[in-house]
């Protein structure tokens, strides 16, 4: 039997993105929680250059890096797939899933935390980049049409994660009027069965939040 070990942390939207890949294939998995404040030598052994979660382990050999990962776990398990198998659209959900990493979590985390003109100019880039996301839905159900792909997988922390910060936070970026099809988009993924029960709780990542803004105010 294949051994598969998956080292992850419960809050972290890139781990859960493999946790997702995993669990659209049926792949059975050891799931181990990582301490980011103390890593343990196995985790940092397995990912010595980045030395962050998530990693999985497959018969003993590690692949980091949550993009790189869904795209093994889509070729090494039978199942649904992740990627499309026409290679124009499996460039274009790459180039996508990339455009999500570079261009859209960045700033919309930075305009989370940031204040004043730091805040402002984050907020526009981010908007900027979410407009894009906005047309690529064009009337579809998800990403990747009627079912769950790579890009709506890599898009987890917009529909989940970005959304709780934003209230916790008080801030207005990704809202129903100029972002209906992103609205309904996450609306749609968080519901979906395999997803929802696999999204960390939504008060457990509130209180991550405030304890951000308590830190934050704290004097320094
Ligand atoms: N590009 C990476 C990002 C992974 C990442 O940022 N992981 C965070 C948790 S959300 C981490 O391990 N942080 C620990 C650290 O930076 O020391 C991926 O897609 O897997």
């Amino acid at each position: 039997m294949a051994e598969v070990k998956m080292f992850g942390a419960w809050g972290s939207p890139f781990s859960k993105r493999v946790e997702m890949g995993l669990k659209l294939k049926g792949v059975e998995y050891e799931y181990i929680e990582e301490d980011l404040n103390n890593k343990s030598s196995l985790l940092l052994n397995y990912n010595p250059v980045h030395k962050k979660v998530p990693v999985l382990v497959h018969n003993g050999k590690p692949i980091a890096e949550s993009l790189i990962i869904l795209e093994y776990i889509d070729e090494a398990w039978e199942g649904p797939d992740i990627l499309p198998k026409d290679p124009y659209e499996r460039a274009n959900a790459r180039f996508w899933a990339k455009f999500i990493d570079e261009k859209c979590m960045p700033p919309m985390w930075k305009a989370c935390w940031s204040i004043g003109e730091e805040r402002a100019k984050a907020k526009e880039e981010a908007s900027e980049a979410l407009k894009f996301l906005e047309n690529e839905i064009n009337g579809q159900k998800f990403f990747g049409g009627d079912t769950i792909g790579l890009v709506d997988i890599a898009a987890n922390f917009i529909g989940y994660w970005f959304r709780i910060a934003e209230e916790i936070v008080g801030l207005e970026l990704m809202t129903q009027d100029k972002y209906p099809n992103l609205c309904k988009w996450a609306e749609e993924y968080c519901k979906c069965s395999f997803v929802k029960e696999n999204l960390p709780p939504k008060d457990k990542l509130a209180d991550i939040f405030k304890g951000i803004i308590q830190a934050q105010s704290a004097p320094k």
